[in-house]
């Protein structure tokens, strides 16, 4: 645990609207009391009713990003959600294992956005089990994602120890997350080190769940820091994203048909 401030690392898509992206994990480290860093891998068109366009950048363009800015600023922890294309996800995984000195990794296997937009190529995901997610302390799959990394047919219906165990034979710590489900909470299950905690919250009735999956594993990266382990880190990440989630309902973003974005700064305004 540090008592500075922790600068933290995003490597992710945009999204204009604010709500998902790397947009929502910058305004949640700064909610969260960490110095916010951002490398863009994509430029997405989206806004609360789904997604337009995806440009993704060059596997140049995002080493030179992380290169440039590990160079100069110390960081002391790292999620990566969006990436996009497999040589994205190679260029990714050499520069983390170029870099061992960043102690705290996150990874969200952002596949497809709510909305149903592919947000990683098929073809991808090979690289992204076998490369990426060994260099990560913790990786944040739905369960949708979860079945894809586990070439389950279907996702299943909510997440259990079997699957995370599972999950975790990929290489990295799982938090597990059951957000889709339908019950009156919402669970989720972290297996760290052998450890097991199951998370729940009471599942808040709003359509503004664009950008939950960002701004969890976000806040697992900035907390990670600023705590003991992260079962502590985590639990407190929920908490944060389930009063942002009470909250989305102050905020008038989109034309209320689609799916809003929580309340990163609940706390202040
Ligand atoms: N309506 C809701 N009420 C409370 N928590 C929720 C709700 N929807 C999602 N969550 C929580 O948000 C986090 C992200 O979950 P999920 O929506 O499954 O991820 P993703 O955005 O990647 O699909 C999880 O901790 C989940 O339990
Ligand atoms: C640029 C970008 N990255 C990730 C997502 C997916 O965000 P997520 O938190 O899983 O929320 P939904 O979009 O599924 O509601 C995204 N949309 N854009």
């Amino acid at each position: 645990m540090t008592t500075r401030i922790p600068n933290v690392l995003s490597i992710a898509g945009t999204d204009p609207s604010g709500g998902a992206g790397i947009m929502a994990d910058l305004k949640t480290f700064g909610a969260l009391g960490a110095y916010g860093c951002g490398v863009v891998t994509a430029v997405v068109a989206q806004n609360t009713q789904g997604v337009e366009a995806v440009g993704l950048l060059t596997p140049d363009q995002v080493r030179t990003q992380i290169e440039n800015l590990l160079a100069d600023v110390r960081i002391d922890a790292i999620k990566i959600g969006m990436l996009g294309s497999a040589a994205v996800i190679e260029t990714v995984a050499d520069a983390l294992e170029a870099h061992p000195e960043v102690p705290w990794r996150v990874l969200d296997p952002v596949m497809v956005a709510s909305s149903g937009d592919r947000l990683l190529d098929e073809d991808a995901v090979d690289a992204l089990r076998s490369r990426l997610v060994p260099t990560a302390d913790v990786i944040t799959p739905n369960l949708a994602e979860a079945a894809v990394l586990l070439d389950l047919p279907e996702p299943p219906p909510e997440p259990t120890e079997d699957l995370a165990a599972r999950l975790a034979q990929l290489g990295a710590g799982v938090m597990l997350k059951g957000g889709h489900g339908t019950g009156d909470s919402s669970e989720d299950i972290l297996l760290v080190g052998g450890d097991v905690t199951h998370l729940s919250a009471p599942r808040i009735a709003t359509r503004n769940t664009h950008g939950t999956g960002c701004t969890l594993s976000a806040a697992m990266a900035a907390l990670r820091p600023q705590r003991d382990g992260w079962a502590e880190a985590t639990r407190d990440a929920k908490d944060y994203l389930t009063q942002a989630l009470a909250a989305s309902e102050r905020l008038d973003v989109g034309a209320g048909t689609g799916h809003g974005p929580v309340h990163h700064f609940h706390a202040w305004w």
